[in-house]
């Protein structure tokens, strides 16, 4: 069985151990939702104090011309694109995940209407996060054009799927729920080859191994940077957009920030050349500008080296579970093969949101997801593999104990 101590000497030996110090991680606390809420790093809190006490609070309006507010979008996508496989002037960081799903649907269905308008069908999964189903079946009855959402039931039903000549596929790379990866360049092909176009969700696997959308030769793709990239609760989300595709696809929310001459107030939208076209309306500055402080850091670590690291911390967690908690009724419920899992890990068992409840009390932050599933994100920048001894150390106790029976433990908060 691993000890405590072999833990200790692989952290002594992990080439990305110093990243740790980057970031602030309270006291105690061993922290497995950085899929959800990625931790802060620790320049942001003089950056945030930079934006507001001197950008805003010294230069005022000013700074959108001198502190390079309006192209805060455009630049910090630059920053983002190597870790997605993008090109420059290829990815913005603006708006909502949610909003850009939007946008990009839109315009993955707008290049379609040209090219093949009998195609009508969007498939997804059952089982993607549900932002992105309401998006999609949103924007199909918006249309009003007779568009449909077809939805998965199994990752083995995409052929068929594709075999009945959908216009779009939607998916998340990585199951916000079960932590299932798909392998993007083999669908994206399979899509292509159906004479479909695809979009895909990076939320759960942006930052957290290596991506490359271009060499897959993807059409659009949308992501977060509040999880593996640190941007901090709520920061902005990205859009990327193949080459191919940035002159055509309308947006679907036309605003002045995507015009192609913005001051010029024109009555008319004339679309921006590229992937700024799908700018829509006033960023915030704030926010965007936090982002950047965890791109910085991601931009230095190897992002092969974190998806080894990654996996090398779920296996020593699930070779712990496995040891100490075997008797206890625990199901794996993300794939165990490295090739079809991404960052978290998840686990079923009948009292899951008790015993997150009750781990979270002892100090081990993971999060609890409908219906039975607790689920726990590793985090390569900012986990040590004695984090990961510790928290099994304190899952076998609760289950052992049964420490997760206390009522209080069952009391449900908004966010679980
Ligand atoms: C796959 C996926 N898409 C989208 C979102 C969220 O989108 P938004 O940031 O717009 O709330 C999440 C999680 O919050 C997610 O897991
Ligand atoms: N985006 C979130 C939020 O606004 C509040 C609380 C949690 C979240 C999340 O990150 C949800 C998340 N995408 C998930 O995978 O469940």
């Amino acid at each position: 069985m691993t000890s405590r101590e072999d833990c200790d000497r692989r952290d002594a030996q992990d080439a990305l151990a110093a990243f740790r110090d980057e970031f602030v991680l309270p006291e105690g606390v061993v922290y497995l939702d950085g899929n959800s809420l990625g931790a802060r790093p620790r320049a942001a809190a003089a950056r945030a104090a930079q934006v507001v006490e001197e950008e805003w609070g010294q230069d005022l309006i000013g700074s959108w011309n001198t502190a390079g507010w309006w192209e805060l979008p455009g630049r910090l996508g630059d920053r983002l694109a190597p870790l997605i496989g993008g090109a420059p002037g290829t990815t913005l960081v603006t708006d909502t995940t949610t909003g850009n799903l939007f946008k990009a649907l839109a315009a993955a269905l707008s290049i379609q209407a040209e090219r093949a308008p009998g195609r009508r069908v969007i498939v997804s999964e059952r089982d993607n996060f549900p932002t992105d189903l309401y998006v999609a079946a949103g924007l199909a009855e918006l249309l009003g054009r007779g568009h449909e959402l077809r939805l998965l039931d199994s990752p083995d039903a995409l052929d068929a799927a594709l075999a009945d000549g959908p216009a779009v596929v939607t998916l998340s790379h990585v199951n916000y729920r079960t932590g299932a990866l798909w392998d993007l360049a083999d669908v994206t092909a399979r899509v292509h080859a159906a004479g479909a176009l695809v979009v895909w969700d990076l939320a759960h696997s942006v930052g957290a191994l290596p991506i490359d959308l271009t060499g897959a030769d993807a059409d659009l793709a949308v992501g977060c940077t509040y999880k593996y990239l640190n941007g901090g609760p709520g920061s902005p989300a990205f859009l990327w957009v193949h080459p191919r595709h940035a002159g055509s696809g309308t947006s679907a929310l036309p605003g002045w920030w995507g015009h192609a001459r913005p001051f010029a107030m024109e009555p008319t939208f004339e679309p921006a050349t590229g992937v700024a076209r799908f700018l829509a309306g006033t960023q915030p500055v704030v926010s965007l500008a936090l982002v950047e402080c965890g791109l910085e850091i991601a931009a230095r670590a190897d992002l092969a080296a974190v998806r080894a690291k990654s996996l090398a911390l779920g296996d020593l967690f699930l070779d712990l579970v496995e040891q100490r908690c075997g008797d206890h009724p625990l199901r794996l419920v993300t794939p165990r093969e490295h090739d079809r899992r991404g960052s978290h890990l998840t686990l079923a068992h009948p009292d899951a949101y008790a015993v997150v409840q009750a781990l979270i009390a002892r100090g081990v932050v993971g999060d609890y997801r409908e219906p039975d599933c607790m689920r726990f994100g590793l985090t390569p920048l900012y986990l040590r593999f004695v984090d990961v001894w510790d928290a099994v150390d304190v899952l076998a106790d609760v289950l052992d104990s049964r420490a997760y029976a206390e009522p209080r433990f069952r009391e449900r908060s908004t966010v679980t």
